[in-house]
């Protein structure tokens, strides 16, 4: 894979806090989602490879390069922080002018750069005059996403930029982002909900508790979250006579009988789960209990997509 983002073996921590637990994956040039649900360790990541935090252990590469303390790695690197800090009282120009300034750009060329990117964040020139104290969520989101496409680089990364927008919102700054990536910049975007993504995204991270859970496009998602939960523990009265009825139904892939526990591997999870009391009955076993090892994993993505 031809990748712009690799992590191998990358690890973490704020201190006794896990933020990232040794996680390998690689994000090709396109448009990824980083998806999770809440504190799965999406900004984490992001700080990494915006070199605002360094690897704990494990080593994390953009285009090659380390990004911690790399200039010229991260003047090619555009950033959009989930906060919204960005002054009321100024005008958009005003203040893209001053940061493009400080980056030392010169007075004289940093308008031609603000005006260019509030135009290719596609935020009306009838609002340039106005203070952005009075701007919609939506056209905020669009002078923090100007300020990261300012320099031109080459990646854009937005933390959790559709929140709290409203669905023509979120399809609308899709759009500006389907654009940017025509032109030729790859986009990592991060979302606790992945359906938000979903239309928008060529391929995806996911994350849960540090970890990467799946990696690739939807389809591989949603094979991966299929094979979780494909083991289910059981207890019950007789194991062995239990295992031998299911297996007569042609139910099984494999089973381990000890006693009262018993521990199958289904070939239609979701089918075996919506049925499981039919399947069990006509057998003399009585079962006690029966759990999926992997529902919360799961349902966390079944939140994610609702
Ligand atoms: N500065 C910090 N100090 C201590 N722990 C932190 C810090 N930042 C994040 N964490 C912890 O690291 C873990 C991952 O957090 P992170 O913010 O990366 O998750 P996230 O997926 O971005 O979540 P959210 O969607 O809520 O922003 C969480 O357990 C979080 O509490």
């Amino acid at each position: 894979m031809n990748s712009i983002i690799k992590a191998e073996e990358l690890s973490c921590f704020y201190g006794i806090v896990l933020g990232l637990n040794n996680v390998s994956f690689e994000v090709p040039a396109g448009i990824t989602g980083l998806v999770g649900p809440n504190g799965a360790g999406k900004s984490t990541l992001i700080k990494l490879v915006t070199g605002q935090l360094a690897p704990s252990s494990g080593s994390l590469t953009v285009f090659g390069e380390r990004p911690r303390n790399n200039k010229a790695l991260l003047s090619q690197i555009g950033y959009c922080p989930e906060r919204e800090q960005l002054p009321k009282d100024l005008r958009p120009l005003d203040w893209l002018r001053a940061l493009a300034s400080v980056s030392g750009t010169s007075w004289k060329e940093t308008k031609s750069l603000a005006e260019k990117a509030l135009r290719r964040a596609r935020l009306p020139e009838i609002h340039w005059k106005k203070r952005i104290g009075t701007y919609s969520k939506g056209m905020k989101q669009r002078v923090k996403l100007a300020q990261a496409i300012m320099h031109d680089p080459k990646l854009v990364i937005l933390d959790e930029p559709m929140n709290g927008l409203d669905p023509m919102g979120r399809a609308e700054f899709g759009d500006i982002l389907k654009e940017l990536n025509e032109a030729g910049k790859s986009i990592l975007v991060s979302s606790h909900i992945l359906h938000e993504l979903e239309f928008l995204c060529s391929g995806f991270v996911m994350l849960n508790w540090g970890r990467v859970l799946a990696s690739g496009n939807q389809i591989d998602l949603r094979k991966t979250v299929v094979e979780w939960s494909d083991e289910i523990s059981i207890r019950c009265s007789d194991a062995s006579s239990l295992a031998a009825h299911l297996q007569s139904k042609g139910l099984l892939r494999g089973f381990l009988a000890d006693g009262m526990d018993l521990t199958i591997w289904v070939n239609e999870p979701e089918a075996f789960l919506a049925n499981w009391p039919d399947h069990f009955s006509g057998c003399d076993a009585e079962v006690y209990e029966l759990r999926n090892k992997n529902q919360a994993l799961s349902s966390i993505f079944e939140r994610m997509t609702r």
